[in-house]
């Protein structure tokens, strides 16, 4: 399976951003892992012409209709973008997304012909208390929709009190909970299980990338902060290159 790195610019980034994706593109047009940019709605078109592959960072699960201020996955595919995030922890919280409209907006980024990359992860009470694993099996049976596959479907796993805050798990919790999410899906989805992408994110930056992907089941990371500026994201880059 390929890796995947994949920069969320969440509410960031104007016009002035966009020779960041240029210095990206030619620092690694030939790059051996898959490089992603999900960015914010107004700028899809343009950093599609960067010739990066871009994604957006959530859609609407239905195609068109009268909700204003919504995205929809046909539309984000217009812009020639082939990725979206759906799931992710500040969707969950800010707009009270729960798992079975999760499970829609993924099933709307595939017909739409996106691969969707789905985010799960536990908050730091659930964390402390031990339910952590619980919680994954549990966004995970009601969030991925039954027809997912490697070829269309990414798992993030982002602890959302690593989200932002500089804190992440050791690297054993991180291989502990990526093994147990592996056995989950392929339990469920056999060979495709198996053979789908599992990425960790949450405060991952250059200093901590080498460990992270050394780690067995991860597959590649969910970058924030760290993706807003070429020369931050690069070195994370190179670091999956270096794992692969
Ligand atoms: O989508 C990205 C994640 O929320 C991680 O964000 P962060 O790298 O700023 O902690």
């Amino acid at each position: 399976m390929r890796k995947l790195i994949a920069g969320n610019w969440k509410m960031n980034g104007v016009q002035a951003n966009l020779p960041q994706l240029d210095t990206l593109a030619k620092a690694h047009d030939n790059a051996s892992v898959d490089v992603v940019i999900c960015g914010p709605a107004t700028l899809l078109g343009r950093m599609v012409a960067t010739g990066l592959t871009i994604g957006g960072q959530d859609c609407h699960p239905i195609t068109s209709g009268a909700h204003t201020g919504d995205i929809s996955a046909p539309m984000i595919a217009d812009t020639g973008a082939t990725y979206v995030i759906t799931g992710h922890y500040e969707r969950r919280t800010d707009h009270s997304e729960n798992d079975a409209l999760i499970a829609a907006k993924t099933a709307a980024g595939w017909d739409a012909g996106l691969h969707v990359i789905l985010c799960i992860g536990e908050t730091e009470a659930q964390y402390r208390n031990g339910e952590t694993l619980d919680v994954l099996r549990r966004q995970m049976d009601h969030s991925i929709p039954d027809a997912a596959t490697a070829e269309t479907t990414t798992i993030a796993y982002e602890p959302i009190w690593a989200i932002g805050t500089g804190l992440t798990p050791t690297p054993d919790e991180i291989a502990t909970v990526h093994a147990a999410l592996r056995a989950h899906l392929t339990a469920r989805f056999g060979a495709s299980g198996t053979a789908m992408r599992l990425l960790y994110g949450g405060s991952v930056k250059a200093s901590n990338a080498d460990d992270i992907f050394a780690l067995p089941n991860v597959d590649g990371a969910l970058v924030g902060g760290a993706s807003l500026k070429a020369a931050d994201f690069s070195p994370i880059i190179t670091a999956l290159e270096r794992s692969a």
